[in-house]
């Protein structure tokens, strides 16, 4: 198994273009389900989660294509992908396919929309906690589903003629399920309407698109997702958005070694939680007009606390990667994970590195210092991982960063993008 090993304590200088969205990227792949026209994704990541969703559209039926780069276009631009789901042959989601990642459960959505059926295995994922599905049934039931769970997968079928519209009230705020149930009710007949809605940029980037395809979708951006249901939805050419959790990362990892970093094509307001926290901690960030500029003020970091929260709240898949900037403050902080229960196995990673971490229920007490030391440590999953990367980056002396097929997930070309900034980063084979 591939491994990172750094040497820490450079800073961090240059420009680091930020890649199109992971949680974007996969529900908008999913959205090609809803037509039998083509979807033309750009500023697709080349990331395994990517690749793996294609494996699983492939098998339904999917034609995909990634297009040739573009005159005036630099290679660190992300795929241009047509998804093409002319005949959907298969309407089964395999768990050999769906085990390895959360979102290709999203597939449930189109399938019973579009085919009227669907039987799609319990979905995997990063470990974080027991992610349940429940939000999903239920919601796809008040679509008049019909839902099964055998040996292992979710049958559902759609009443004769099709999802009918329903007002479904979340009892918790859920992306997955909001993505799902948003795309299935574009083709259900009659009104939908979904409270207690994911308001994540993602999901705009998705409801956009799905309006570019021909739906019907007031709110978009709001709690409230209204949709009216049309007879089928055509082809469209969409934007993935830049990555807000890639851009929050590097402007931690900045923070922590210091240097001034220019995340080019960043968007500041899809995580101004988070920034905002972090301009607290000391590091100046200055909107600029082709993205984000982050430099640490010189003067040590202050212990800032946080609590993670739905959007717009302070992003739960930016949470290790603040823990790590913690440990290095002047102070004791404070971190409450409220959107999953699990979601802490960074912590005694983390200790290796010398870091005092205590954890109590959702609570975290980080009492910062101000030097790390390199350890041999292991990913265990993708924004834990890379917690891990920006630690070592700030440590004294080397850091090997063991099981990192994580980190290949949700970020491109992660080694390549550090060290163009100073960072002594490689990739072990192995
Ligand atoms: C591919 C993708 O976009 N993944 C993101 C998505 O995951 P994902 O869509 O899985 O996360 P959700 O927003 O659904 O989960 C939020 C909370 O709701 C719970 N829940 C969810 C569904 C359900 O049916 N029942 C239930 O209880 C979950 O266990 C969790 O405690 O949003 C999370 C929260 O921002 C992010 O950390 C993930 O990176
Ligand atoms: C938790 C994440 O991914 P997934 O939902 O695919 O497990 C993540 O992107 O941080």
């Amino acid at each position: 198994m591939d491994r990172i090993r750094l040497i820490g304590g450079n800073e961090l200088n240059g420009d680091i273009t930020i890649s199109g969205a992971k949680n974007a990227a996969l529900p908008l792949m999913i959205a090609s389900l809803l037509t039998d026209e083509p979807l033309v994704l750009q500023n697709v990541p080349r990331l395994a989660d990517v690749k793996q969703l294609e494996r699983i559209l492939e098998n339904h039926g999917v034609d995909i294509a990634v297009h040739g780069r573009r005159r005036g276009e630099d290679e660190g631009v992300g795929q241009r992908m047509t998804f093409h789901a002319a005949d959907i042959v298969d309407t089964t989601a395999p768990y050999e396919l769906v085990s390895k990642m959360r979102a290709s459960f999203w597939v449930i959505g189109p399938l019973l929309a579009r085919c009227h059926e669907a039987r799609v295995s319990l979905p995997g994922g990063c470990a974080i906690g027991t992610r349940p599905v429940d939000l999903f049934l239920i919601g796809l039931k008040e679509l008049g589903a019909e839902i099964d769970i055998d040996d292992g997968y979710v049958v559902a079928k759609a009443p004769k003629g099709g999802l009918v519209g329903a007002h479904i009230k979340f009892p918790k705020v859920s992306v997955g399920a909001t993505h799902t149930l948003l795309m299935a009710a574009t083709l259900a007949r009659g009104t939908t309407i979904l409270e207690n809605a994911a308001q994540e940029p993602e999901i705009t980037n998705v409801a956009e698109c799905l309006v570019a395809m021909g739906a019907k979708i007031s709110g978009i951006g709001t709690r409230t997702l209204t949709i009216e249901g049309v007879d089928r939805l055509h082809g469209a050419t969409v934007d993935v958005i830049p990555d807000r959790i890639e851009t929050g990362t590097f402007a931690m990892a900045a923070a922590m070694t210091g240097g001034n970093v220019l995340l080019k094509g960043a968007r500041p307001e899809h995580l101004q939680s988070a920034l905002d926290i972090l301009g607290r901690t000391g590091v100046n960030l200055t909107v600029e007009a082709n993205g984000l500029r982050v430099q640490r003020n010189g003067q040590g970091i202050t212990a800032v606390d946080a609590e993670t929260d739905p959007f717009p709240g302070f992003p739960t898949d930016l949470q290790a990667q603040f823990m790590a900037l913690m440990t290095m403050s002047s102070g004791t902080s404070h971190i409450r994970e409220t959107i999953f229960e699990n979601r802490y196995m960074h912590v005694a990673e983390l200790a290796r590195f010398g870091a005092d971490i205590s954890v109590d229920g959702q609570l975290a007490t980080i009492r910062g210092k101000s030097q790390l030391r390199g350890a041999q440590v292991m990913a265990t999953d993708l924004r834990a991982s890379v917690s891990l990367v920006i630690a070592g980056l700030a440590a004294k002396g080397e850091t090997v960063v063991n099981r990192i097929y994580h980190l290949d997930r949700g970020f491109e070309r992660l080694e390549e993008k550090l060290s163009a900034c100073g960072a002594e980063i490689e990739r072990l084979a192995g």
